[in-house]
């Protein structure tokens, strides 16, 4: 009998080994491609062709001649996916994962085409395994899940915070670096957000709490522009968009106008001049294209139309205002305030590098916005010079807070192969680490920002974003050098947004007082 336990028991530790070899030698990788999740397993470290192969296995091997793109998600709020084009790009992902302690790889992948009509462009000898495919990509015919098919629920991968944080599909809120913060104040609402779950009921609980006397009046330094949204106690001053003097000023949305001038091209969208028609003011309009997207896709509008409703409600002399949102069978279309300088980005194109002085007035002014923003629990989550929107006057505000994980989601796109400067360069290590999204990760990219005015470009410019986000979480510091003629406060400054261990970086209100922005 002694024996017999013993002989069963040797089995067990051998079974025991061979389970821990099989999975130190393999990791599981998820796949996504139109809503629909497939895993499978492949080697620690597989090559581009392994990847390749195992699209074809699970989605059928045309997926291949229509994939338009692989992205990784690299943040697991899913605010970062980064184009994987080759074997180099797969060693920089895997040198990520290994300093993040990451065993499980997600890939998105990305159609030509959201409206997939395969008969007419693929070869009809091809072996095709998957049954026919809807509009929607979806997989209608087979009988039985492909292989490596996923249940749904799991599309977004949980977040594994070390911190208690805001309802996960939240847009660009509050998550509290310290334990501190989650017992400080708001913790009520806080608690009430998670319990909700949604996201408009629980963005309206917090702007509740934003009190009159937080907002600055209208300063001469303002764009003197009609569509200023300054409040003040002097109502002469609203917007066209303002309720009545004793609501809460919520601009409404227009819904008589005409589409002018296009003013630029972002990753997600075109933006264009708005003219409504009914009061002769002119706005910003966001054009992102939506026909044909899937059921995920509409749910992920559904909740950026009930974030931008709520953004709305903000209102600073440092911010952009959002006007409202609507959606069209193509578009869904968001309303701004119509900043008619630019971003800083395309000054910085123009005219080169921002001179000490100015990048010192900038930086106070997007300093203003951003503790403005903590102080009422969002977090911009974008700060970077092409988000930076200049009036007439030469002054500053942040524009498109909030918005980009959700676009992101929504397009299924990355920034950084659609022509624009994308973001990964100016992400906090934090967040590539999935640790933590919290305020202080828009005091890094402020950092990133800061060394973009002064150099033309963030840290680690010339490398590729994958190169650029593995550099992040290795380095001890930032990679970058500024003009020999930058002062030493500037420098500090610099340095102390740009402290890698986030619990120890500066808050938007630490660095109000810092001497270089005082002087
Ligand atoms: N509110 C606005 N008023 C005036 N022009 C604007 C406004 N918002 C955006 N623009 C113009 O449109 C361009 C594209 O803006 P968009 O926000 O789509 O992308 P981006 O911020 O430049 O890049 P990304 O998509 O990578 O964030 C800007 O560079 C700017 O020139």
């Amino acid at each position: 009998m002694a024996k017999q336990a013993e002989v069963l028991a040797k089995i067990e530790a051998n079974l025991h080994r061979a389970i821990q070899r099989q999975d130190l030698a393999t990791q599981t990788v998820k796949f996504e491609l139109d809503g629909q999740v497939r895993a499978c397993c492949l080697p620690k470290s597989f090559t581009y062709s392994d990847l390749l192969k195992s699209i074809e296995d699970l989605y059928g091997n045309r997926t291949l001649l229509e994939l338009y793109n692989i992205h990784c998600l690299f943040s697991r709020d899913d605010a970062l996916r980064l184009p994987i084009t080759n074997d180099e790009d797969l060693k920089n992902l895997f040198a990520i994962a290994k300093v993040n302690g990451l065993n499980k790889l997600t890939f998105f992948l990305k159609k030509e085409t959201t409206k997939t009509n395969s008969s007419s462009k693929m070869p009809t000898n091809l072996n095709d395994d998957s049954g026919t495919v809807s509009d929607d990509g979806h997989n209608r015919d087979a009988e039985s899940p492909p292989p490596g098919t996923l249940v749904p629920q799991k599309r977004h991968p949980k977040l594994n915070l070390s911190h208690k944080s805001t309802a996960s599909h939240d847009g660009g809120v509050y998550t509290p670096e310290l334990i501190d913060d989650i017992f400080s104040n708001g913790s009520s609402s806080v608690n009430s957000r998670e319990s909700s779950g949604n996201s408009e009921q629980d963005c309206k609980c917090r702007l509740r709490t934003m009190s009159n006397n937080k907002r600055t009046s209208t300063s001469s330094s303002v764009s003197g522009s009609s569509y200023s949204s300054q409040t003040n106690s002097n109502d002469s001053n609203r917007t066209p968009y303002s309720r009545s003097a004793n609501t809460d000023r919520i601009p409404q949305t227009p819904s008589n106008w005409k589409l002018g001038r296009q003013l630029g091209q972002g990753a997600f969208g075109k933006v264009f001049l708005c003219y409504d028609v009914d009061n002769g003011c002119e706005l910003a309009i966001k054009q992102i294209p939506i026909r044909g997207i899937n059921s995920d896709t509409t749910r992920e509008v559904k909740f950026l139309e009930g974030e931008i409703n709520i953004y709305r409600q903000l209102d600073h002399e440092r911010i952009v205002r959002y006007y409202g949102v609507e959606q069209t069978e193509d578009y869904l279309q968001i309303f701004m305030e119509y900043m008619a300088g630019g971003s800083v980005r395309e000054q910085i194109l123009n005219y080169g590098a921002l001179t000490e002085q100015l990048t010192k007035k900038y930086t106070k002014q997007i300093l203003n916005g951003l503790a403005y923003l903590h102080e009422n629990r969002y977090i911009h989550r974008d700060i970077k010079c092409a988000n930076i929107l200049r009036d007439i006057s030469g002054n500053v505000k942040l524009g498109d807070f909030g918005t980009s994980k959700r676009l992101i989601a929504i397009t299924n796109n990355n920034q950084a192969n659609s022509g624009t400067i994308g973001t990964a360069h100016w992400t906090a290590p934090e967040i590539i680490q999935g640790n933590i999204f919290g305020r202080k990760a828009d005091i890094w990219s402020l950092g990133c920002t800061i060394v973009e005015m002064l150099t033309t470009g963030p840290p680690w410019q010339h490398l590729q974003p994958i190169a650029a986000i593995f550099h992040i979480v290795t380095s001890d510091k930032p990679e970058y050098e500024l003009p020999k003629n930058v002062s030493k406060l500037a420098r500090e400054f610099i340095q102390s947004c740009l402290t890698k261990d986030y619990q120890r970086r500066p808050t938007a209100t630490d660095l109000s007082i810092h001497p270089f922005v005082c002087d």
